[in-house]
Protein backbone atom coordinates (compact mmCIF):
# COMPACT_ATOMS: atom_id res chain seq x y z
CA UNK A 1 0.00 0.00 0.00
CA UNK A 2 1.05 3.22 -0.50
CA UNK A 3 -0.47 6.38 -0.04
CA UNK A 4 0.28 9.89 -1.62
CA UNK A 5 -0.96 13.79 -0.47
CA UNK A 6 -0.24 17.09 -1.68
CA UNK A 7 -0.25 20.06 0.82
CA UNK A 8 0.55 23.60 0.73
CA UNK A 9 1.47 26.00 3.75
CA UNK A 10 3.40 29.07 2.56
CA UNK A 11 4.95 26.75 -0.55
CA UNK A 12 3.85 23.77 -2.14
CA UNK A 13 4.50 20.02 -1.05
CA UNK A 14 3.77 16.55 -1.84
CA UNK A 15 4.55 13.84 0.04
CA UNK A 16 4.30 9.68 -0.80
CA UNK A 17 4.58 6.75 1.66
CA UNK A 18 6.09 3.99 -0.17
CA UNK A 19 4.43 0.91 1.55
CA UNK A 20 5.50 -2.51 0.25
CA UNK A 21 7.21 -5.56 1.26
CA UNK A 22 10.24 -5.79 -0.39
CA UNK A 23 12.71 -3.18 -1.48
CA UNK A 24 14.76 -2.93 -5.34
CA UNK A 25 17.41 -1.09 -3.81
CA UNK A 26 15.71 2.58 -3.70
CA UNK A 27 17.85 5.29 -3.88
CA UNK A 28 17.17 9.00 -4.70
CA UNK A 29 18.51 10.73 -7.59
CA UNK A 30 19.33 13.92 -9.06
CA UNK A 31 18.97 14.21 -13.08
CA UNK A 32 20.08 17.42 -14.75
CA UNK A 33 18.97 18.64 -17.69
CA UNK A 34 21.05 16.89 -20.34
CA UNK A 35 20.59 13.49 -18.89
CA UNK A 36 19.46 11.47 -22.41
CA UNK A 37 16.25 9.44 -21.29
CA UNK A 38 16.07 6.71 -23.95
CA UNK A 39 12.94 6.27 -25.10
CA UNK A 40 11.66 2.96 -26.32
CA UNK A 41 9.05 4.00 -28.67
CA UNK A 42 10.04 7.87 -29.58
CA UNK A 43 13.20 9.53 -29.60
CA UNK A 44 15.52 10.09 -26.83
CA UNK A 45 14.68 13.00 -24.21
CA UNK A 46 18.25 14.83 -24.68
CA UNK A 47 17.13 17.92 -23.04
CA UNK A 48 14.78 18.22 -20.36
CA UNK A 49 13.77 19.27 -16.73
CA UNK A 50 16.17 18.48 -14.07
CA UNK A 51 13.85 16.54 -11.42
CA UNK A 52 14.71 15.04 -7.84
CA UNK A 53 13.67 12.13 -6.68
CA UNK A 54 13.24 8.36 -5.73
CA UNK A 55 14.35 5.39 -7.86
CA UNK A 56 15.64 2.02 -9.16
CA UNK A 57 18.25 1.72 -11.25
CA UNK A 58 18.63 -1.30 -13.95
CA UNK A 59 20.83 -1.56 -16.83
CA UNK A 60 21.96 2.12 -15.57
CA UNK A 61 18.29 3.49 -16.24
CA UNK A 62 16.70 5.13 -13.56
CA UNK A 63 12.91 3.49 -13.17
CA UNK A 64 11.50 6.69 -10.97
CA UNK A 65 8.98 5.64 -8.44
CA UNK A 66 8.30 9.74 -7.07
CA UNK A 67 9.95 12.96 -7.97
CA UNK A 68 9.43 16.69 -8.86
CA UNK A 69 10.66 18.65 -11.62
CA UNK A 70 12.43 21.83 -11.34
CA UNK A 71 9.17 24.09 -12.11
CA UNK A 72 7.76 22.16 -9.12
CA UNK A 73 5.68 19.40 -11.08
CA UNK A 74 5.51 16.68 -8.52
CA UNK A 75 4.32 12.70 -9.86
CA UNK A 76 4.49 9.68 -8.35
CA UNK A 77 3.47 5.88 -9.23
CA UNK A 78 1.70 3.22 -7.07
CA UNK A 79 -0.09 0.24 -7.30
CA UNK A 80 -3.19 -0.64 -9.10
CA UNK A 81 -3.44 -4.08 -8.97
CA UNK A 82 -6.12 -5.72 -10.88
CA UNK A 83 -7.14 -2.27 -12.60
CA UNK A 84 -4.00 -0.91 -14.46
CA UNK A 85 -4.11 -1.82 -18.36
CA UNK A 86 -2.07 -1.66 -20.67
CA UNK A 87 -2.68 -0.93 -24.22
CA UNK A 88 -1.16 -2.55 -28.02
CA UNK A 89 0.91 0.11 -29.60
CA UNK A 90 -1.28 2.81 -31.30
CA UNK A 91 0.09 4.39 -35.06
CA UNK A 92 -1.89 7.63 -33.92
CA UNK A 93 -0.25 8.26 -30.56
CA UNK A 94 2.90 8.73 -28.84
CA UNK A 95 3.89 5.59 -27.12
CA UNK A 96 5.22 5.68 -23.75
CA UNK A 97 6.05 2.46 -21.39
CA UNK A 98 4.82 2.92 -17.58
CA UNK A 99 8.38 3.12 -16.86
CA UNK A 100 9.48 5.76 -18.52
CA UNK A 101 6.10 7.61 -17.67
CA UNK A 102 7.14 9.40 -15.28
CA UNK A 103 10.21 11.06 -16.63
CA UNK A 104 8.31 11.79 -19.85
CA UNK A 105 5.97 14.12 -18.07
CA UNK A 106 8.20 15.66 -15.66
CA UNK A 107 10.98 16.41 -18.14
CA UNK A 108 8.40 18.20 -20.53
CA UNK A 109 5.59 19.66 -18.60
CA UNK A 110 5.84 22.87 -16.23
CA UNK A 111 2.13 21.75 -14.52
CA UNK A 112 -0.80 19.80 -14.58
CA UNK A 113 -2.34 21.74 -17.49
CA UNK A 114 0.28 21.43 -19.81
CA UNK A 115 0.27 17.31 -18.30
CA UNK A 116 -3.18 17.06 -19.09
CA UNK A 117 -2.52 18.48 -22.55
CA UNK A 118 0.31 15.93 -23.32
CA UNK A 119 -1.65 13.11 -21.39
CA UNK A 120 -4.51 13.57 -24.79
CA UNK A 121 -1.72 12.39 -26.91
CA UNK A 122 0.06 9.53 -25.12
CA UNK A 123 -0.46 5.82 -24.93
CA UNK A 124 0.86 4.41 -22.18
CA UNK A 125 2.14 1.32 -24.16
CA UNK A 126 2.37 -2.63 -22.63
CA UNK A 127 6.30 -3.17 -23.10
CA UNK A 128 7.74 -4.29 -19.75
CA UNK A 129 10.98 -3.07 -18.81
CA UNK A 130 12.50 -6.46 -19.06
CA UNK A 131 11.39 -10.54 -18.29
CA UNK A 132 12.75 -9.88 -15.17
CA UNK A 133 10.95 -6.65 -14.48
CA UNK A 134 7.47 -7.02 -15.87
CA UNK A 135 5.13 -4.43 -16.41
CA UNK A 136 4.04 -2.85 -12.67
CA UNK A 137 0.28 -2.02 -12.72
CA UNK A 138 0.43 1.33 -11.32
CA UNK A 139 -1.79 4.85 -11.41
CA UNK A 140 -0.35 8.40 -11.22
CA UNK A 141 -0.80 11.23 -9.20
CA UNK A 142 0.65 14.38 -10.42
CA UNK A 143 0.80 17.49 -8.69
CA UNK A 144 1.85 20.96 -9.57
CA UNK A 145 3.42 23.97 -8.00
CA UNK A 146 -0.19 25.71 -7.71
CA UNK A 147 -1.49 22.78 -5.92
CA UNK A 148 -2.87 21.40 -8.84
CA UNK A 149 -3.66 17.78 -8.59
CA UNK A 150 -4.62 15.19 -11.09
CA UNK A 151 -4.95 11.15 -11.15
CA UNK A 152 -4.41 9.20 -14.20
CA UNK A 153 -5.52 5.81 -14.64
CA UNK A 154 -5.67 3.14 -17.65
CA UNK A 155 -8.79 0.89 -17.47
CA UNK A 156 -9.88 -1.60 -19.58
CA UNK A 157 -11.88 1.25 -21.69
CA UNK A 158 -9.17 3.60 -21.73
CA UNK A 159 -7.29 6.40 -20.05
CA UNK A 160 -9.19 8.57 -17.49
CA UNK A 161 -7.94 11.18 -16.23
CA UNK A 162 -9.53 12.97 -12.76
CA UNK A 163 -9.41 16.13 -11.11
CA UNK A 164 -8.51 15.01 -7.52
CA UNK A 165 -9.88 18.07 -5.69
CA UNK A 166 -8.82 16.55 -2.45
CA UNK A 167 -4.53 15.90 -3.11
CA UNK A 168 -4.27 12.87 -2.01
CA UNK A 169 -4.12 8.93 -4.04
CA UNK A 170 -4.12 5.52 -2.23
CA UNK A 171 -4.43 2.01 -4.10
CA UNK A 172 -7.72 0.53 -5.21
CA UNK A 173 -10.26 1.22 -6.37
CA UNK A 174 -10.38 3.10 -9.12
CA UNK A 175 -10.34 6.77 -8.34
CA UNK A 176 -14.25 8.22 -8.76
CA UNK A 177 -15.24 5.30 -6.14
CA UNK A 178 -12.31 6.74 -3.54
CA UNK A 179 -13.65 10.12 -4.28
CA UNK A 180 -17.74 9.03 -3.70
CA UNK A 181 -16.55 7.28 -0.14
CA UNK A 182 -16.00 10.34 1.41
CA UNK A 183 -19.39 11.29 1.23
CA UNK A 184 -19.60 8.40 3.62
CA UNK A 185 -17.50 10.06 6.41
CA UNK A 186 -18.79 14.35 5.63
CA UNK A 187 -20.20 14.26 9.25
CA UNK A 188 -16.45 13.81 10.73
CA UNK A 189 -14.99 17.11 12.02
CA UNK A 190 -12.06 18.41 14.11
CA UNK A 191 -14.58 20.26 16.53
CA UNK A 192 -16.66 18.29 19.14
CA UNK A 193 -20.23 17.45 17.90
CA UNK A 194 -23.43 18.88 19.12
CA UNK A 195 -25.83 16.10 20.55
CA UNK A 196 -27.76 15.46 17.54
CA UNK A 197 -28.88 11.68 18.45
CA UNK A 198 -31.06 12.66 20.96
CA UNK A 199 -30.70 15.93 22.44
CA UNK A 200 -33.02 14.82 25.21
CA UNK A 201 -31.00 12.00 26.38
CA UNK A 202 -27.44 13.12 28.46
CA UNK A 203 -24.74 12.03 26.21
CA UNK A 204 -21.71 14.29 27.18
CA UNK A 205 -18.36 14.39 25.18
CA UNK A 206 -16.66 12.15 27.54
CA UNK A 207 -13.25 12.36 25.60
CA UNK A 208 -11.73 15.00 23.03
CA UNK A 209 -11.45 14.11 19.41
CA UNK A 210 -15.52 12.90 19.58
CA UNK A 211 -15.93 14.72 15.95
CA UNK A 212 -13.41 12.16 14.83
CA UNK A 213 -15.62 9.36 15.75
CA UNK A 214 -15.37 6.86 12.45
CA UNK A 215 -12.59 7.94 11.31
CA UNK A 216 -10.95 4.68 9.79
CA UNK A 217 -8.02 3.53 11.49
CA UNK A 218 -7.13 0.39 9.25
CA UNK A 219 -4.43 -0.27 6.24
CA UNK A 220 -7.09 -0.74 3.58
CA UNK A 221 -6.22 1.24 0.62
CA UNK A 222 -9.81 3.09 1.02
CA UNK A 223 -9.42 3.86 4.76
CA UNK A 224 -6.20 5.51 4.11
CA UNK A 225 -7.60 7.61 1.56
CA UNK A 226 -9.62 8.54 3.90
CA UNK A 227 -7.40 8.94 6.71
CA UNK A 228 -5.40 11.15 4.65
CA UNK A 229 -7.69 12.93 3.23
CA UNK A 230 -9.26 14.15 6.37
CA UNK A 231 -6.00 15.10 7.97
CA UNK A 232 -4.78 16.70 5.24
CA UNK A 233 -7.97 18.68 5.12
CA UNK A 234 -7.25 19.50 8.73
CA UNK A 235 -3.92 19.93 9.04
CA UNK A 236 -2.88 23.23 11.35
CA UNK A 237 0.74 24.34 11.21
CA UNK A 238 3.37 27.31 10.93
CA UNK A 239 4.45 28.14 7.27
CA UNK A 240 8.10 28.28 7.96
CA UNK A 241 10.14 25.22 5.99
CA UNK A 242 10.93 23.73 9.42
CA UNK A 243 6.99 23.40 10.62
CA UNK A 244 6.00 22.91 7.01
CA UNK A 245 8.39 19.58 6.32
CA UNK A 246 7.94 18.47 9.67
CA UNK A 247 3.93 18.61 9.48
CA UNK A 248 4.19 16.73 5.95
CA UNK A 249 5.88 13.78 7.83
CA UNK A 250 3.17 14.01 10.60
CA UNK A 251 0.33 13.74 7.73
CA UNK A 252 2.04 10.46 5.73
CA UNK A 253 2.81 8.94 9.77
CA UNK A 254 -1.04 9.02 9.78
CA UNK A 255 -1.14 6.07 6.92
CA UNK A 256 2.17 4.59 7.78
CA UNK A 257 2.70 1.29 8.15
CA UNK A 258 4.90 -0.60 11.00
CA UNK A 259 6.35 -3.91 9.92
CA UNK A 260 4.04 -6.91 11.21
CA UNK A 261 0.58 -5.37 10.35
CA UNK A 262 0.20 -6.49 7.29
CA UNK A 263 1.06 -9.33 6.36
CA UNK A 264 1.24 -10.37 2.24
CA UNK A 265 2.60 -14.16 2.00
CA UNK A 266 3.78 -16.71 4.82
CA UNK A 267 6.03 -13.78 7.58
CA UNK A 268 6.06 -11.49 4.66
CA UNK A 269 5.06 -8.07 5.92
CA UNK A 270 4.30 -4.72 3.52
CA UNK A 271 5.37 -2.06 5.87
CA UNK A 272 6.38 2.31 5.22
CA UNK A 273 9.85 1.49 3.47
CA UNK A 274 10.19 5.07 2.97
CA UNK A 275 8.48 8.66 3.18
CA UNK A 276 9.63 10.98 0.98
CA UNK A 277 7.97 14.75 1.20
CA UNK A 278 8.90 17.33 -1.38
CA UNK A 279 9.01 21.13 -1.35
CA UNK A 280 7.62 21.42 -5.00
CA UNK A 281 8.83 24.96 -5.01
CA UNK A 282 12.08 24.92 -3.89
CA UNK A 283 12.99 21.38 -5.34
CA UNK A 284 14.07 19.92 -2.17
CA UNK A 285 13.63 15.66 -1.48
CA UNK A 286 13.00 15.41 2.12
CA UNK A 287 13.10 11.88 2.90
CA UNK A 288 12.63 9.55 6.29
CA UNK A 289 12.92 5.26 5.89
CA UNK A 290 11.66 2.91 8.08
CA UNK A 291 15.24 2.27 9.73
CA UNK A 292 16.14 5.95 9.67
CA UNK A 293 13.73 8.58 11.43
CA UNK A 294 16.22 11.14 10.98
CA UNK A 295 15.21 13.33 8.09
CA UNK A 296 17.73 13.76 5.36
CA UNK A 297 17.25 16.54 2.54
CA UNK A 298 18.39 16.65 -1.30
CA UNK A 299 18.20 20.19 -2.90
CA UNK A 300 18.18 19.54 -6.75
CA UNK A 301 19.51 22.98 -7.37
CA UNK A 302 22.90 22.29 -4.87
CA UNK A 303 23.99 19.92 -8.05
CA UNK A 304 24.85 20.76 -11.33
CA UNK A 305 21.78 21.00 -13.29
CA UNK A 306 24.00 21.39 -17.04
CA UNK A 307 25.43 17.99 -16.51
CA UNK A 308 24.78 14.71 -18.32
CA UNK A 309 25.38 12.10 -15.45
CA UNK A 310 22.22 11.80 -12.85
CA UNK A 311 24.06 11.43 -9.07
CA UNK A 312 22.22 8.90 -7.11
CA UNK A 313 22.60 8.74 -3.22
CA UNK A 314 21.92 6.37 -1.43
CA UNK A 315 19.39 6.60 1.79
CA UNK A 316 20.40 6.21 5.14
CA UNK A 317 19.52 3.37 6.78
CA UNK A 318 20.81 3.51 10.15
CA UNK A 319 18.81 5.33 13.19
CA UNK A 320 20.52 8.30 14.04
CA UNK A 321 20.01 8.86 17.98
CA UNK A 322 20.67 12.07 19.41
CA UNK A 323 22.54 11.24 22.67
CA UNK A 324 21.45 13.37 25.13
CA UNK A 325 24.17 12.17 27.73
C1 LIG B 1 4.99 -1.69 -5.55
C2 LIG B 1 5.29 -0.20 -5.67
C3 LIG B 1 4.06 0.59 -5.26
C4 LIG B 1 3.85 0.52 -3.78
C5 LIG B 1 2.41 0.37 -3.52
O1 LIG B 1 1.55 1.06 -4.02
N1 LIG B 1 2.10 -0.61 -2.68
C6 LIG B 1 0.73 -0.95 -2.42
C7 LIG B 1 0.50 -2.41 -2.60
S1 LIG B 1 -1.19 -2.75 -2.62
O2 LIG B 1 -1.81 -2.09 -3.76
O3 LIG B 1 -1.76 -2.29 -1.38
O4 LIG B 1 -1.29 -4.18 -2.75
C8 LIG B 1 5.70 0.20 -7.08
C9 LIG B 1 5.97 1.72 -7.16
C10 LIG B 1 7.06 1.92 -8.20
C11 LIG B 1 7.23 0.54 -8.81
C12 LIG B 1 8.55 0.27 -9.51
C13 LIG B 1 8.79 1.31 -10.60
O5 LIG B 1 7.66 1.43 -11.45
C14 LIG B 1 10.05 0.96 -11.41
C15 LIG B 1 10.11 -0.48 -11.92
C16 LIG B 1 9.14 -0.71 -13.09
C17 LIG B 1 9.23 -2.15 -13.60
O6 LIG B 1 8.28 -2.31 -14.62
C18 LIG B 1 8.92 -3.13 -12.48
C19 LIG B 1 9.90 -2.91 -11.33
C20 LIG B 1 9.88 -1.48 -10.79
C21 LIG B 1 11.07 -1.41 -9.80
C22 LIG B 1 8.55 -1.16 -10.08
C23 LIG B 1 8.26 -2.17 -8.96
C24 LIG B 1 6.97 -1.84 -8.18
O7 LIG B 1 5.85 -1.96 -9.01
C25 LIG B 1 7.00 -0.40 -7.63
C26 LIG B 1 8.12 -0.37 -6.59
Amino acid sequence: MCTAVSFKTKDHYFGRNFDYELSYGEKAIIIPRNYVFELRKLPALSKHYAMVGLTSVFDNTPLIYDAVNEHGLAMAGLNFEGNAVFYDFDHAMDNVTPFEFIPYILGQCKNVAEAKEMLTKINLVNEAFSADLPLAPLHWIISDSEDNTIVVETLADGMKVYDDPVGVMTNNPTFDKQLFNLNNYRGLSAKTPENTFDPTVDLPAYSRGMGTLGLPGDLTSSSRFVKAAFVKAHSVCETDESSSVSQGFHILSAIEQQRGCCEVSEGKYEYTIYSACYNKDKGILYYKTYEDSQITALNMHKADLESEQFTLYPLSQTQHFNYAN
